[in-house]
């Protein structure tokens, strides 16, 4: 049942990640739900740079440098994770959304059509197994420092995809939706 997926699925983090390779077979199953998100004016913003291989370590050495260049407080700890994470992940997805020329629709827009299709991604990379997580450092806004981004192109995040041994945790949540919801 899709009620149970959305329920179960959850942030898998890269040190949950066991080293099992995903192939690029299953990243183009994941990549398929995207587009089938729901989109305004059909504009299809949503845009996606896979790392996947060699490619990962070279993210993970740009991030770990860009923050070494940039940390208010510098931890060798975080400079790690940044340099890292990416080769524990099975892949890394550069999340990007694209302006359309005109600008036709508000950019909010945009960004919410491309996250219902990360969700997408998510939710079947869950059915599959695989766990995710959207990971959104500040490196993010200077990603065209490390990857050709088109005119109008912005990253929103980076999506981490690994295969995991343990079991999950159940979710939380602060409150429940019936506290989030008025009824009129
Ligand atoms: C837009 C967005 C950005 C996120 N950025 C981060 C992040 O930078 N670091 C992080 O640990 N988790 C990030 N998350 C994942 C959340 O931490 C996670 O979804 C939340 O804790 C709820 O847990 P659950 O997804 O397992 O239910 C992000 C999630 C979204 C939707």
């Amino acid at each position: 049942m899709i009620s149970e997926i959305i329920k179960n699925r959850r942030a898998v983090f890269p040190a949950q990640y066991n080293s099992q390779p995903i192939t690029k077979e299953e990243i183009l199953s994941i990549l398929e739900a995207a587009n089938w998100a729901p989109t305004h004016r059909r504009t299809e913003p949503w845009r996606f740079k896979v790392f996947h291989g060699e490619s990962q370590a070279t993210l993970g050495k740009f991030m770990a440098e860009y923050y070494k260049e940039t940390a208010a407080k510098y931890s060798e700890f975080t400079y790690n994770k940044f340099l890292n994470n990416p080769v524990k992940a099975g892949c890394v997805i550069a999340i990007c959304m694209q302006r359309d020329e005109k600008e036709s629709i508000p950019e909010w827009e945009e960004i919410a059509a491309t996250a219902m299709a990360v969700q997408n991604m998510w939710l079947t990379a869950h059915s599959m197994k695989i766990g995710a997580y959207w990971s959104s450092p500040g490196v993010i806004n200077s990603m065209d420092q490390h990857i050709a981004m088109e005119e109008g192109e912005r990253c929103l995040g980076l999506f981490y995809l690994g295969k995991f041994d343990d079991e999950l945790p159940e979710g939380t949540r602060k409150t429940t939706i019936e506290e989030k919801t008025t009824w009129l």
